[in-house]
């Protein structure tokens, strides 16, 4: 229980009426969630506008509503507080209502758009191996120290952030990793949270179904930076065209990583092949089992980054070479009949060029690289005919196939991929909407020593179609069907 008057300490209000002395039980921007002595936050949605469901949480018995417009009839014994913007004050009441939690453990927060997942989950395996009680906000999994909890979201809404945060400072969390998503910024998911650093790992062509240019895209990524406090770090890929764009505006300490252009921590790649990675990082050697060019860059993030926080540099190269993969980003098996299969999450044009750069970086070029991909539904469109094109330009065959189709046609979605295959490589490439079955087709194609790589759905467990999730597994696909088709 809190008094509604504390929970809206640095709220920016333009009118409150009622009574700001009453008790709350909990916060939802949800009304189908209101129970008894609870504040509604109605929030402005892209399908509906939660001032709309107003009247349905107080029959809830909600007790407090905040609003950007007040209703017309006001019910008497309900606080009404009108505000600018919703889900600003949301964040800053959620924060309030948990009693601040990022101030109480060392938040880093990583963004961009590639690597967000593999350099949150790292930074937690090695701070964990370090011995810390580490906390992990990630679209895999969130994780408080040991207690996994299933994630839905990239950076969930700040009650969430917030709720997780707490249960952290109970379990005596002192560092949490998080991946801060441009909808999360945009949203003010992380509006309010005490970060002691921030990562840019890169920005290219994503999301543009949300936000309207690019423009907007970085300039929304540029704010997480502008809001960091001069206590805070900002560490920036300065190979990345826009890494200097978002230290313009920053208070925070400034530092950047690169292979290619001048940076604080500037690393060259002296081998990278399958099994590991050797780069020389200012004047240390480092290794990792982690492989290809963008992780180049994660582990140098990572590395920095590490440093940061204070741990010993002989301390950091240690911890950097036992580091695993991340489920679902360039995990690989090599089968008994010795065909190796990727699985990654790979779902931007950008993605899928650096992972087929990457293994044809690594790859003899005597052997197929077989690529199985396709695109989701209600997503970005434009994205698709750059997938089918870089697909088959970068691999000797391709299976273009169903990713989470969503509520789309599937057929409508391969279609717009197939538009981006040139008449070249028309011969390279085959459909086969059934995803498993596509898998099936690729490891019945493979030969030993060839290559095949299953982009786009990396660890996630089910496949959505029609607004139903079915189970499946990238990873466990091709295990079971390499098994069942050994030569
Ligand atoms: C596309 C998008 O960003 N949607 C956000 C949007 O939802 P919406 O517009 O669909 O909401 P709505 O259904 O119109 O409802 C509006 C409001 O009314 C409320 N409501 C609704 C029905 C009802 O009966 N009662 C009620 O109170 C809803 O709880 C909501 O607060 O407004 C909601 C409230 O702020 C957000 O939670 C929601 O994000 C959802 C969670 C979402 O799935 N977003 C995705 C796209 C996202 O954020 N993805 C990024 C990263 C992606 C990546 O990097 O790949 C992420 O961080 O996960
Ligand atoms: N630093 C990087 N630069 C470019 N590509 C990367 C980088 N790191 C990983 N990738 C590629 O992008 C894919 C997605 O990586 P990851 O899940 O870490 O990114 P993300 O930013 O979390 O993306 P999402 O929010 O969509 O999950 C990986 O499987 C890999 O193919």
């Amino acid at each position: 229980m809190k008094v509604l008057k504390d929970i809206l300490y640095k709220v920016s209000i333009n009118a409150v009426v009622g009574d700001t002395g009453i008790a709350i039980n909990a916060i939802h921007f949800d009304s189908r969630k209101i129970g008894n002595g609870d504040l509604f936050v109605a929030v402005k949605g892209t399908v509906s506008d939660g001032h709309s469901f107003i009247e349905k949480a107080i029959e809830l018995k909600a007790v407090a509503v905040i609003c950007e417009n007040l209703p017309e009839i006001l019910i008497d014994g309900v606080t009404y507080v009108q505000v600018d913007n919703s889900n600003s004050a949301l964040a800053i009441l959620a924060s309030n209502f948990y009693g601040f939690p990022s101030e109480n453990l060392k938040l880093i927060g990583v963004t961009g758009t590639n690597g967000k997942t593999t350099v949150a989950s790292l930074l937690y395996q090695l701070f964990k191996s370090a011995g810390y009680k580490v906390g992990l906000l990630s679209t895999v999994k969130i994780l408080v120290d040991n207690i996994e909890y299933k994630a839905t979201h990239t950076t969930p809404d700040s009650l969430t952030i917030n709720k997780y945060l707490k249960e952290m400072n109970d379990e005596g969390v002192e560092f949490c990793f998080m991946e801060v998503s441009s909808h999360g910024i945009h949203q003010c998911r992380t509006e309010g949270l005490l970060f002691e650093g921030g990562i840019f790992t890169n920005l290219s062509h994503d999301h543009l179904d949300y936000h309207n240019t690019f423009a907007e895209y970085r300039d929304v990524k540029k704010t997480f930076f502008d809001e960091l406090s001069e206590n805070a770090f900002a560490l920036v890929n300065v190979d990345d065209k826009n890494g200097l764009v978002m230290l313009q505006n920053t208070k925070a300490k400034k530092y950047t990583y690169a292979l290619k252009s001048y940076a604080d921590y500037k690393a060259q790649i002296l081998e990278n092949q399958f099994g590991g990675l050797l780069l020389k990082v200012n004047d240390s050697e480092v290794w990792t089992k982690l492989i290809g060019n963008f992780n180049a860059y994660n582990v140098l993030a990572i590395y920095a980054t590490a440093e940061l926080l204070g741990l010993e540099k002989v301390e950091v190269l240690r911890l950097v070479s036992d580091l695993e993969s991340v489920s679902g980003r360039f995990q690989y098996l090599i089968s008994d009949d010795k065909i190796t299969a990727i699985v990654d999450y790979a779902h931007t044009p950008d993605a899928l060029k650096n992972v087929l750069e990457t293994i044809n970086s690594i790859r003899t070029k005597n052997e197929e690289l077989i690529t199985v991909v396709g695109c989701g539904g209600d997503r970005d469109k434009t994205k698709r005919p750059k997938m089918g094109h870089i697909a088959t330009e970068l691999s000797t065959k391709v299976i273009f196939t169903s990713d989470n189709p969503r509520s789309e046609d599937p057929d409508e979605i391969l279609k717009d991929i197939e538009k981006g295959v040139e008449p070249q490589n028309y011969k390279k490439s085959l459909t086969i909407v059934d995803r498993a079955q596509a898998i099936k087709t690729a490891c019945q194609l493979a030969q030993p020593n060839d290559i095949i790589l299953i982009a786009g759905k990396g660890h996630e467990s089910y496949q959505e179609i029609n607004g139903e999730r079915f189970d499946f597994n990238d990873y466990k696909t091709v295990q079971e069907f390499l098994k069942q088709l050994q030569k």
